[in-house]
């Protein structure tokens, strides 16, 4: 395991190993039965291409009013609870006695992406964001305080941890494209992000 600092933003590499990486997977598997992938619109009409779920109090969501956080799954249920081996990684990272009220479960198919973008639509920035990938390598490129400026990039493997935390939490991250099939966690490839969050 080694921890890689890019403009503030923490990189843990290696933090789960393979078997915490399954586990983590079995239970997001868990999440996603009970609260199925759905592909939400942009506010700019277009779909996104990354498919999402969410576990917690809150799931984010998006549609053509806007990004926020949600009570329920679209169908009407309520988001199963975070699972705990997401909760202890989160909590082995932070130290914290508040737990996460989101767990966004973010999957990247053949081609999806993420642009550019603040996570600035929750109630206090002050509490960090923990992001774990799983599955195929992703390039993550962070960039700054505001937009526009230089980038700097990296691979995201599985198991790698990010946390977005105190001058970095609003800082500019996305994701420019995956390595579909590259990895071995995921039988039909693709690559999960799960971004932990302290929604209000
Ligand atoms: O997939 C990632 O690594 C980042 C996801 C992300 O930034 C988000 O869901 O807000
Ligand atoms: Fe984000």
């Amino acid at each position: 395991m080694t921890k890689l600092i890019l403009r503030d933003v923490e990189i843990h590499k290696g933090f789960l190993d393979r078997a915490a990486q399954e586990h983590v997977l079995e239970a997001v598997r868990g999440v996603v039965l009970a609260a199925p992938l759905f592909q939400p619109d942009t506010p700019y009409g277009k779909p996104m291409s990354v498919r999402m779920t969410s576990a917690g109090r809150y799931g984010w969501f998006s549609d053509r009013s806007g990004y926020r956080y949600a009570q329920r799954h679209p169908s009407g249920v309520d988001w199963p609870p975070v699972p705990q081996p997401v909760l202890d990684i989160w909590n082995r990272l932070t130290g914290l006695q508040r737990q996460p009220d989101c767990c966004l479960i973010n999957y990247y198919g053949e081609g999806a992406r993420m642009g550019l973008h603040q996570d600035r639509d929750e109630a206090d920035f002050a509490w960090p964001v923990v992001s774990v990938s799983l599955g195929d390598p992703g390039l993550f490129r962070v960039g700054n305080q505001t937009r526009g400026g230089k980038t700097e990039s990296v691979w995201l493997e599985s198991g790698d941890v990010v946390v977005l935390g105190g001058a970095a939490r609003l800082t500019y991250h996305g994701v420019d494209r995956i390595k579909f099939g590259a990895g071995s966690l995921l039988p039909k490839g693709g690559r999960i992000n799960l971004t932990l969050r302290v929604v209000d």
